[in-house]
């Protein structure tokens, strides 16, 4: 997809914690905003949902549904008494990084793995940390890289 028109961005949020995830959505979105994006916004139970949203996405794009230029994973994954939250954390950056690599996709990892939840506060919008704006420059600088590799 050439990039005329500004980007087209899917935000792939995991709403497992539905306050947390209103500020990295706020910080996501005032970044694409910004930058004059336009985006589309899907939510999934959690973040392992994540990387198979984005590859529905894809299948969809492939069927004439919309296409986009990049994707940013919004979710908070807070450590509990057990191994699930490192299958969550480990298994949701891989399989982001999996589908990035073998697809060039340009995509902006939020997904933020914390002890805690004063970690978490920390990194949302409403710090200087700010991911979720993060994220999203992410996913516009490497358009903008994929662009400019292809000659653009
Ligand atoms: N504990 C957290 C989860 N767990 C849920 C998984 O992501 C997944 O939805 C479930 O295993 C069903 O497939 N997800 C988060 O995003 N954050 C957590 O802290
Ligand atoms: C990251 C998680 O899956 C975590 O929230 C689950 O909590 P627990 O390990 O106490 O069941």
């Amino acid at each position: 997809m050439s990039q005329e028109s500004a980007p087209h961005i899917l935000i792939v949020e995991a709403r497992f914690y539905d306050d947390m995830s209103d500020a990295l959505l706020e910080g996501a979105t005032f970044a694409l905003k910004e930058a004059g994006a336009t985006y589309d916004v899907v939510t999934v139970p959690g973040a392992l949902e994540i990387p198979p949203a984005i590859a529905m996405a894809l299948d969809a794009a492939e069927e004439g549904g919309t296409e986009y230029n990049g994707f940013v994973a919004l979710g908070m994954v807070i450590r509990g008494e057990t191994y699930h939250f490192d299958i969550v954390s480990n298994e949701s950056s891989r399989a982001l990084m999996d589908l990035a690599v073998s697809e060039s996709l340009a995509i902006g990892n939020g997904i933020m793995t914390v002890e805690n939840d004063d970690q978490a506060w920390a990194r949302v919008r409403r710090s200087d940390k700010d991911k979720g704006g993060f994220a999203a420059r992410a996913a516009l600088s490497m358009i903008a890289l994929r662009e400019k590799l292809n000659g653009g």
